[in-house]
């Protein structure tokens, strides 16, 4: 699970994140929507430990740990450029990430995690410099499952994209929440969080605007929600 209670961050006088009680149970996909510079990825930031709130709590996986190291322990960050050992091969960033962890998996095991996100089998073994950003996301989620993180935080993770690896992106992701990880994905892409998502919630100037239960919504009227809700604050 992934919880903050009254998260709030201030940069000087401004503050961009404000009072955020959010949850987010194992299973459960979770999308942060949201205008540029609402606080989304401040709040990311914040759930993994890169960002010191002012005020608040967060447990992920309710670990009693401060979040920067429950997010080592029980978390996985997929931004929206996976940055990998671009002279490295897709085997070999994988194996490399896990022993950084302290711990080793078998090639055959790397390469099966592989296959099962759909990584070309001919790029298994290629560097990565020549991956397209599609390729990169896989061996991201493959080091999330090679981890076995029950936490997922994802920031823009379709941006770019093509349609086609945004689908695809999409599925693994609703594969790894229905396998049980709790999911959060800050995203402007509303028709993938109507797709994937079970609740979003909106971000207007640090504040929870809105929350809505996406089974109830489709595409169009989560975006008419989006704009109303902005309309209703201007
Ligand atoms: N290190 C920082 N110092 C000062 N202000 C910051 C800092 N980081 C973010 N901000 C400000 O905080 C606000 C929220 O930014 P944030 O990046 O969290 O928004 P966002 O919702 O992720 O936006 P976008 O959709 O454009 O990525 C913005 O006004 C931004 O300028």
């Amino acid at each position: 699970m992934i919880r903050s209670d009254h998260l709030t961050k201030r940069y000087g006088e401004r503050t961009v994140v404000n009072d955020l009680n959010l949850h987010v149970p194992a299973g459960q996909v979770y999308a942060l929507l949201g205008p540029n510079g609402a606080g989304k990825s401040t709040t990311i930031g914040c759930l993994l430990g890169f960002v010191k709130p002012d005020h608040g709590r967060i447990t992920l996986a309710g670990s009693p740990l401060p979040p920067a190291e429950a997010a080592i322990l029980h978390a996985a960050y997929i931004a929206e450029n996976v940055a990998l050992y671009e002279r490295l091969t897709g085997v070999e960033n994988v194996d490399f990430f896990m022993r950084l962890l302290g711990r080793r998996l078998p090639t055959s095991e790397i390469e099966a995690l592989l296959a099962r996100v759909g990584l070309p089998k001919h790029a298994w073994h290629r560097q990565a410099h020549g991956y397209s950003k599609g390729m990169r996301q896989k061996v991201g989620i493959v080091m999330a499952l090679a981890k076995g993180a029950s936490v997922l935080v994802l920031d823009e993770p379709t941006s770019g994209l093509d349609p086609e690896a945004s689908v695809a992106f999409g599925e693994l992701i609703r594969a790894v929440a229905d396998d049980g990880a709790a999911v959060i994905m800050a995203t402007h892409d509303l028709l993938r969080a109507q797709e994937l998502a079970d609740r979003c919630g909106l971000l207007v100037g640090g504040h929870l605007v809105s929350e809505w239960k996406l089974g109830e919504l489709n595409a169009g009227e989560l975006e008419r929600n989006y704009l109303d809700s902005l309309a209703a604050r201007a």
